[in-house]
């Protein structure tokens, strides 16, 4: 592969996701879109629009709003639906990705075992283990914890290893959010089945970069955030998924949002469900919050996901040749599989810490994941690959430079 400097500029002269990076402000030469996306004008105009909404009609904008805001979560589900193979019906924007995770264990889960692994994203482990306290199941017996073989990746055969016919669910990330490792959720969800297990999966890191297609697979339900490749905006609210085959379950954590549209403001004390994925919404929900993400997906859509996917591996695979040939020090951790990896790259080091705020100094924005993982995150609607170049040179002189030296990880440091 050509790792000079010029070839990273012819590769981004051919590269037919160039222009959209005239859409997105971004600060410094960022590398954390797989933390928090960049703001965007079409995302800027969508969030303007509802607050001029407000200005105008103040509570005419929940039926008078361009969409009207009581129908906004289920528009955006129907513009989401595309990027993760559902049917519209099946997708709707609610709550968090943690509330998500509680509300559909608790609605999925019976009395038998779930089946997770050792590097989830902790709030998984933390919502998953009090939904089986509610029920009086001790996690200790109840939940199945796979565990790494590496310290990085998991290997699928122990998952599919680790089903038995008392598990209730299969809940795994689609991809690992330290070592960017992604898995094949087509066979999970297929050896889920075969156990009698349904398959759940956290796709926080992937909607937005990797190309879904959870309804051809079989996927029972999944939940996933905005603010990370969606460029949907700090504490954007989340987005869930329902299988149609299970409609007919009552979500546990009622709300009146969650209520048929049709009744919802006859205010009964009876709770009908709506008949699809917007049951699973709770209380009122956040529009202004929401209203990025309606511009942030007509990036998304006028770039193509497929198009978006194939340039991240682009991206990923040229930041993982320039390690290679210049960060002797590094350990790349993610697989170098296009199959298995998923949007970003974690490159380990002893000084992991030291180096991700060195870097920060130069204005050059990765993240740090304990022990020793820095995580560089080449984005396709707003990274080139002069970026990539530029960000492996500023990576080599912290080295070189000893930059990182004597700077220890604090605490409540977010990063
Ligand atoms: C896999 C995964 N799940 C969940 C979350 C966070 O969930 P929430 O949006 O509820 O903070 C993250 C991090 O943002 C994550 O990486
Ligand atoms: N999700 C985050 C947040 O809401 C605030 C600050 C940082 C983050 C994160 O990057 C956590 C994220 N799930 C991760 O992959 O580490």
């Amino acid at each position: 592969m050509d790792t000079s400097r010029a070839g990273a500029r012819e590769r981004d002269a051919a590269d037919p996701l160039a222009a959209f990076a005239d859409r997105f402000d971004v600060p410094g030469l960022y590398m954390d879109g797989n933390s928090l996306g960049p703001i965007s004008q079409d995302a800027e105009r969508t969030l303007d629009r509802v607050r001029e909404e407000w200005r105008e009609r103040a509570i005419g904008g929940w039926t008078d709003g361009d969409p009207p805001w009581f129908e906004y979560a289920e528009a955006l589900g129907d513009r989401l639906a595309p990027l993760v193979g559902a049917d519209s019906s099946e997708v709707v924007v609610a709550n968090s990705t943690t509330v998500n995770i509680h509300t559909l264990i608790d609605t999925f889960l019976e009395d038998g075992t779930v089946v997770v692994n050792e590097l989830d994203f902790p709030t998984d482990h933390y919502a998953i283990r009090a939904q089986l306290r509610r029920r009086g199941l001790d996690p200790d017996e109840h939940l199945v914890v796979v565990e790494s073989r590496d310290g990085r990746t998991i290997d699928a055969d122990d998952v599919i290893d680790a089903l038995s016919e008392d598990v209730d669910v299969l809940f795994m990330p689609s991809v690992l959010y330290r070592s960017g490792q992604l898995f094949d959720l087509e066979r999970l969800t297929s050896a889920a089945h075969d156990h009698g297990a349904l398959a759940g999966f956290d796709l926080a890191h992937s909607v937005g970069v990797v190309d879904h297609a959870l309804g051809e697979i079989g996927v029972d339900f999944a939940v996933w955030c905005h603010y990370k490749y969606c460029n949907a905006g700090p504490g954007a609210p989340a987005g869930l998924y329902v299988a149609e085959r299970h409609f007919d379950r009552r979500p546990a954590l009622p709300g009146w949002w969650g209520h048929e549209k049709e009744t919802q403001f006859e205010l009964r004390q009876t709770y009908t469900p709506a008949p699809d994925a917007g049951a699973y919404q709770i209380g009122t929900p956040p529009v202004l919050a929401m209203a990025p993400l309606e511009g942030a997906l007509e990036t998304i859509e006028a770039a193509g996901i497929e198009a978006i996917r194939e340039n991240s591996l682009e991206l990923t695979e040229y930041l993982i040749s320039l390690a290679d040939e210049r960060l002797p020090e590094c350990t790349v951790g993610t697989p170098r599989e296009p199959a298995r990896r998923g949007g970003h790259v974690a490159l380990e080091h002893p000084d992991a810490y030291g180096v991700c705020h060195a870097l920060k100094e130069r204005d050059v924005v990765v993240d740090f994941r304990p022990p020793n993982v820095i995580r560089v995150c080449p984005s396709p609607l707003y990274t080139s690959f002069e970026d990539v170049y530029r960000v492996v040179e500023e990576f080599v002189e912290v080295l070189e430079e000893g930059e990182y030296e004597g700077i220890e990880p604090k605490d409540a440091d977010v990063t």
